[in-house]
């Protein structure tokens, strides 16, 4: 046997990872039909936009999608034909935690995954290489091979694949067409080894070889898991690091900048921050826990657990300056929120600090302007919903109002908290701003964006993380 010239693709999940990985492989190899297949029948409407108003905001993405829409990427709900017409199918359904039953709160929940393989056994009528795109525990590949071999019709093989992604939103097209590696594992048989050297020719079309690495499946399915939990650990460390800076006077980016001066540690991913979020870090890493306590290596659980504890401690550790900086209380103060994305760059929200912080500031009672300059209202509304359930929703919107512009919401308030590092935040004008506030005017800065010299000039006190306090 030889490798498959891989001709149709079929991507199950037009989501942040589908979407963008899919389009970007459409763009790069003209000659290799792309279909992203969905059940979410909205989400598949906004894809095929005509004005291209696409269901995930990531800059760069609309032109990828605009260069090859109708030639030979395409978006549907026909999750089926996508699969039969494929000879190659990459799962990137959701993985989120477990809400409920057995690991829950830790373990991945597979269910969509194991629904996709289902799926892709019940229809498929020929020979199939299965991707996995989603990051699953480690050898959940084997739990899929059993699916569909238990499942497959007479002469159809399968042979399945880890090929994680490493993209990070607001950056997703820059490091796909650019990424560090590329990352497949296989089985060591002839024929995992085929379905890999099938795979890596269709990214070969743009990644130099050398960064298309190939590893057993194993490794492969653990790398992605261990890659996130050491990026997470980076930024627990650097705010852990924060709060000795605010007690002592160091200052956290004079400290970063010293640290990452060191070749063997290296200067990305040391920003200090009211704390990380996004899709993954939290949830990689507590399946990262749910797999050392399963492997009863308790010791290894609590070494990783301790960075997402960490992290939940740098969101209330902030909320808590916060309070305790206007005086101990903000029953009835407003304060401004800038940001609700989890970083800059992204509509997306999930795991977001800003979450974490207004439901803090609804408990203490403030009333919360909130801006945002890409995050949808429902989408606010529902996250609110959801971090409060003892609140109804009629309630929460009489404590929380979401603004149109940065000057909207920062009229009349006590404080100004910034949650994300959107670019248009720094050239606020902060003139203006601190006009429209009462006095003395806060600014607490949770990303290290602001000129502090700057605003301290207009007359702000500003409280920054991983400074000491005025
Ligand atoms: N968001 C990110 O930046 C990254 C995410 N990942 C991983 O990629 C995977 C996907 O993540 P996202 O794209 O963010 O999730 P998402 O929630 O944005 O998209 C997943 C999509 O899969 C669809 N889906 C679920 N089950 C289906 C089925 N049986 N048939 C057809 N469609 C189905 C859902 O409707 C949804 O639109 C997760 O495992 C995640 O951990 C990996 C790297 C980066
Ligand atoms: O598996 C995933 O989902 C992805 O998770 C992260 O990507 P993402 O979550 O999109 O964004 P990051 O840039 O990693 O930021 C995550 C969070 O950490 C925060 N952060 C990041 C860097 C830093 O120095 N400090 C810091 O607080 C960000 O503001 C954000 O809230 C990884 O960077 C990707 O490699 C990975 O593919």
């Amino acid at each position: 046997m030889s490798p498959v010239k891989v001709q149709k693709i079929v991507c199950i999940g037009a989501g942040y990872v589908g979407g963008p990985t899919c389009a970007v492989i459409a763009q790069k190899c003209p000659d290799i039909v792309v279909t992203i297949v969905d059940l979410n029948e909205a989400r598949i409407n906004a894809w095929n936009d005509e004005e291209y108003r696409l269901p995930i905001y990531e800059p760069g993405l609309v032109d990828v999608v605009r260069s090859c829409r109708g030639k030979n990427l395409f978006f549907s709900t026909d999750v089926d034909k996508g699969i039969q017409e494929a000879d190659l199918i990459f799962v990137s359904v959701n993985t989120p935690t477990k809400k409920s039953g057995v690991g829950a709160g830790f373990a991945a929940d597979l269910n969509y995954v194991e629904l996709a393989t289902r799926r892709i056994a019940a229809v498929a009528t020929s020979n199939k290489i299965v991707v996995e795109k989603s990051t699953v525990p480690c050898r959940t590949a084997e739990s899929m091979r059993t699916i569909l071999e238990a499942n497959a019709k007479p002469n159809c093989r399968f042979d399945i694949l880890s090929n994680p992604e490493f993209l990070a939103e607001g950056t997703a097209i820059n490091d796909l067409h650019k990424p560090d590696r590329v990352l497949i594992g296989s089985l060591q048989s002839a024929e995992g080894l085929d379905a890999c050297q099938a795979l890596s020719s269709v990214y070969a079309h743009w990644v130099p070889r050398e960064r298309i690495l190939t590893v057993g499946l194993w490794s492969s399915e653990l790398s992605k898991l261990a890659a996130n939990a050491m990026l997470a650990q980076r930024i627990s460390s650097i705010n852990a690091l924060s709060a000795i800076c605010e007690a002592t006077g160091a200052n956290i980016d004079e400290v970063a900048n010293a640290v990452g001066y060191d070749s063997r540690i290296g200067p990305k991913f040391l920003k200090a921050s009211v704390g990380f979020g996004g899709s993954c870090f939290q949830k990689d890493i507590l399946n990262l826990v749910y797999l050392s306590e399963s492997l009863h290596l308790p010791e290894i659980a609590t070494y990783w657990r301790q960075v997402v504890e960490m992290n939940e401690h740098q969101k209330s550790r902030f909320a808590k300056r916060v309070v305790d900086t206007l005086f101990n209380t903000i029953t009835n103060k407003r304060i401004t929120v800038l940001g609700f994305a989890f970083k800059a760059d992204t509509g997306d929200t999930r795991e977001s600090a800003a979450i974490t912080l207004i439901r803090d500031f609804m408990k203490e009672k403030a009333n919360i302007s909130l801006y945002d300059p890409q995050v949808e209202e429902a989408q606010i509304w529902q996250d609110l919903a959801e971090a409060s359930p003892n609140l109804s929703l009629e309630n929460i919107k009489k404590q929380v109002k979401i603004c149109s512009s940065s000057l909207e919401a920062c009229k009349d308030a006590e404080a100004v908290v910034i949650a994300t590092e959107w670019k248009e935040f720094k050239e606020i004008d902060w003139e203006t701003v601190y006009q429209g506030m009462n006095k003395p005017a806060f600014v607490f800065d949770g990303r290290l964006l602001v000129d502090e010299d700057k605003l301290t000039k207009i007359g702000f006190k500003v409280i920054t993380i991983g400074r000491g306090s005025l």
